[in-house]
Order: C-alpha cells, then sequence, then structure tokens
C-alpha cells in the first residue's frame, strides 16, 4: 500500500469546445479512496469515440473533457482497502469506471450494460466532479475498473486491446461466433477494424475485410491475415459474395446503407454494429426476414472481458498494429484518425511527453 496523497493537480490535455482541438488543462484529482488506485499514465490510444466525444458529435458533450480511455499506466498509490493492485503494477483503463453494482447486468458482470455506469471521461463521477480521461498524467480510478496488464504485453501494444481489442472480442463470444471456421466480415479497417481481423484470424474464422476503397488491400491480406478483400462500392464482387458470411463487424463511424451488407449474409446471419452513429439506419424488412438475419450492437466489453482478451492475444501472440506519438502531435493525430490516414491506431506516449507544455498559459479550474 502505499502513502494516501491528498488532492493533487494534474494536467491533461482538454477539449475546450466542439472544435475538438485539445490543449494543456490543469485540474485535480479526488483524494485516494479506499479502493482506488493511482495511475500514472503511459500510454493512451486514440480512439474514435474521442472525436466524436471531443467534437460533441451526440450532441452531449461537456467541456473542458480531456478524452481518451485506452489507458495504460503504472501504480503508483492504492488505497488501504485495495487487494488486487500494487505500487509498480502495468495496469490498464477503458471506458468505464463506475456502475451500480446492484442491477442486473453489473450482477451478471456485465457492468458496460449498467444504466448509471460512469464514463472515464464527460462524465460526472461519485463526487460530483468530472471524469477526465487519458490524455493526462494522472488517474484516479476505483479498482474495479482497472486490469492487470499480462506478462508478454508490451504497454503500448495494449493500450488499443482495452477499447478495439475488447469491442470486437466481446460480441464474438456473447453472439456465439467463437468456433473455427466460421466467416466473418470486418466493414472498416480502422482501430477497430484491424484488432476484428486479428482476433477472428486467431479464432480460426475465415475473414473478409469490407472497405470503403482498395488502398487497404495489400496490408489487410499480406498484414493483417485477412483471406479476402471487398470494396463496398464494388457492385459486382459484393453480389458475388452474397449469401457467404456468418456475421459481420460494422466498424464505420458514420451513417452508411445495411443493405449491401445485409445480403453478404448467410441464413441466420448477424449484423453487429459497433460504430457509433447518431442518425437512424435504415433497410427494408425482407432483407433481414428472407434469411432470419439479425442486425445488433454491441458495447465495449465487460471489464472480466478484457482481462481475457489481453491474455488472448499473449496466448495467441497478437498485438496491434500502432503508430507511437508525442502529446504534441494528438491534434494532428485527431485530424489524421478523421481523414482515414493511421495504420491502424494512434497511441500517445504519455509519459514520455512534455504534458505540461504550454499548460502556465493555458486556463485551468
Ligand atoms: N461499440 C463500441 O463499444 C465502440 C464503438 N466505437 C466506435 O466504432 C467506430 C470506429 O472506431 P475506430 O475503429 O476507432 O475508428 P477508425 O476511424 O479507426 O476506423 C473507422 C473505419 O471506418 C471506415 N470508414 C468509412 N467511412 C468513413 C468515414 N467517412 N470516416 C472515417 N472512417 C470511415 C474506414 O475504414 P476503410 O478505409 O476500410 O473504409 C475507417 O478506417 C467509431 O464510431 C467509434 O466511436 C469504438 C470503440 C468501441
Ligand atoms: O469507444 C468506446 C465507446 C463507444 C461508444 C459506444 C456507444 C456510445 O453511445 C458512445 O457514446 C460511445
Ligand atoms: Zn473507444
Ligand atoms: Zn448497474
Amino acid at each position: 500500500m502505499g502513502s494516501l496523497a491528498s488532492e493533487r493537480k494534474v494536467v491533461g490535455w482538454a477539449a475546450r469546445d466542439a472544435t475538438g482541438h485539445l490543449s494543456p488543462y490543469t485540474y485535480t484529482l479526488r483524494n485516494t479512496g479506499p479502493e482506488d488506485v493511482v495511475v500514472k499514465v503511459l500510454y493512451c490510444g486514440i480512439c474514435h469515440t474521442d472525436i466524436h466525444q471531443a467534437k460533441n458529435h451526440l450532441g452531449a458533450s461537456k467541456y473542458p473533457m480531456v478524452p481518451g480511455h485506452e489507458v495504460v499506466g503504472e501504480v503508483v498509490e492504492v488505497g488501504p482497502e485495495v487487494s488486487k493492485y500494487g505500487v509498480g503494477d502495468v495496469v490498464g483503463v477503458g471506458v468505464i469506471v463506475g456502475c451500480c453494482r446492484e442491477c442486473s447486468p453489473c450482477k451478471a458482470n456485465v457492468e458496460q450494460y449498467c444504466n448509471k455506469k460512469i464514463w472515464s471521461y464527460n462524465d460526472v463521477y461519485t463526487d460530483g466532479r468530472p471524469t477526465q480521461g487519458g490524455f493526462a498524467s494522472t488517474m484516479v480510478v476505483d479498482q474495479k475498473f482497472v486490469v492487470k496488464i499480462p506478462a508478454g504485453l508490451a504497454p503500448e501494444q495494449a493500450a488499443p486491446l482495452l477499447c478495439a481489442g475488447v469491442t470486437v472480442y466481446s460480441p464474438l463470444k456473447a453472439f456465439g461466433l467463437t468456433a473455427p471456421g466460421l466467416r466473418g466480415g470486418i466493414v472498416g479497417l480502422g482501430g477497430v477494424g484491424h484488432m476484428g481481423v486479428k482476433v477472428a484470424k486467431a479464432m480460426g474464422h475465415h475473414v473478409t475485410v469490407i472497405s470503403s476503397s482498395s488502398k487497404k488491400r495489400a496490408e489487410a491480406m499480406d498484414h493483417l491475415g485477412a483471406d479476402a478483400y471487398l470494396v463496398s462500392t464494388d457492385a459486382a464482387a459484393m453480389a458475388a459474395a452474397a449469401d457467404s458470411l456468418d456475421y459481420i463487424i460494422d466498424t464505420v463511424p458514420v451513417h452508411h446503407p445495411l443493405e449491401p451488407y445485409l445480403s453478404l449474409l448467410r441464413l441466420d446471419g448477424k449484423h453487429v454494429l459497433l460504430g457509433v452513429i447518431g442518425e437512424p439506419l435504415s433497410f427494408v424488412s425482407p432483407m433481414v426476414m428472407l434469411g432470419r438475419k439479425a442486425i445488433t450492437g454491441s458495447f465495449i466489453g465487460s471489464i472480466d472481458e478484457t482481462a481475457e482478451v489481453l491474455q488472448f492475444c499473449v496466448d495467441k501472440g497478437l498485438t496491434s498494429q500502432i503508430e507511437v506519438v508525442k502529446m504534441g502531435y494528438v491534434n494532428e493525430a485527431l485530424e489524421r484518425l478523421e481523414r482515414n490516414d493511421v495504420r491502424y491506431r494512434f497511441v500517445v506516449d504519455v509519459a514520455g511527453s512534455n504534458v505540461e507544455e504550454d499548460a502556465a498559459d493555458a486556463p485551468s479550474n
């Protein structure tokens, strides 16, 4: 157990408005509670959700907002009732940092579906303070929402698994889609999608990437190990692949037609929506009736599944494909991510950056 420090000032990079531009911001962390773990952030991945949130795509953003929910750090202090972690442990924090612990999803250990869940940023903690994410020097997190990074995983490699990795792993398990030999489609080869290819291949699936362009074909086939590649606008190739897939993992972050993808599913095929899209998607009912197809969705994964996917990646020798950048590059990284110019996940080297750069000039709370 480490010593209990009082409230501490930290610097994170925050968006102040819907431009989504991040700049240094000083704020105060809560005291270390009995079950809290103080985490010195080492690395934090950049998820497309960080863009949705920073730019207020869902209309519920509050500023200043420090994004970042693929956090890997080192434990520097623990509260007196922390049993699972000790100072020096390398740990991960993801999208959720609180839940009610009483509802049926909480009792079933799928706390990501708790209606009282607390998001790691753009939310309010039990003490009334805004939650702030991982583009910051330090976070204080309840031990329940912390996972140990297993030996054999480099911390920067582990970061994307805490959101992207578990987000594809969870629905494959929940929908009974883990058997070898299944045929899966991954729509959108970005941060989540590239982990989809890797995880599905490691489960022994035949994996088709369905992309908006042919630009990623060679990498998908040669480096990620995909078995087939379709360009979604190539009507002939899409028609030739009709009725061939058991499932589709759809990671596209913008409005898109579903029908071209639904036609790729075979009997009882499942279209799993993962992208966060604030506009209605549409399809005609025969597209699902004639084939008993299901359109469903999935939200990250549980803490248990997060620990599981980390170990799965160690066991299968999976790594994420990342570009490591410094904090000073975060705004360019966000712009590049938004224009689909990253292979496949940016990870910010937080501890190796001067997070406090320009902090003296920035407004604080
Ligand atoms: N359900 C959940 O729990 C989670 C949801 N998400 C959401 O999933 C979505 C994907 O996240 P992430 O993988 O980080 O995003 P990325 O930007 O890394 O990947 C999205 C991919 O979608 C394709 N795409 C098609 N049209 C567009 C467009 N107009 N702009 C950008 N990309 C486009 C691109 O692939 P290609 O070039 O192959 O067409 C792109 O690489 C986001 O909406 C995110 O919020 C993320 C994590 C968890
Ligand atoms: O990246 C992780 C979070 C994804 C997410 C899914 C659904 C939703 O409504 C969000 O606001 C975020
Ligand atoms: Zn995410
Ligand atoms: Zn609950």
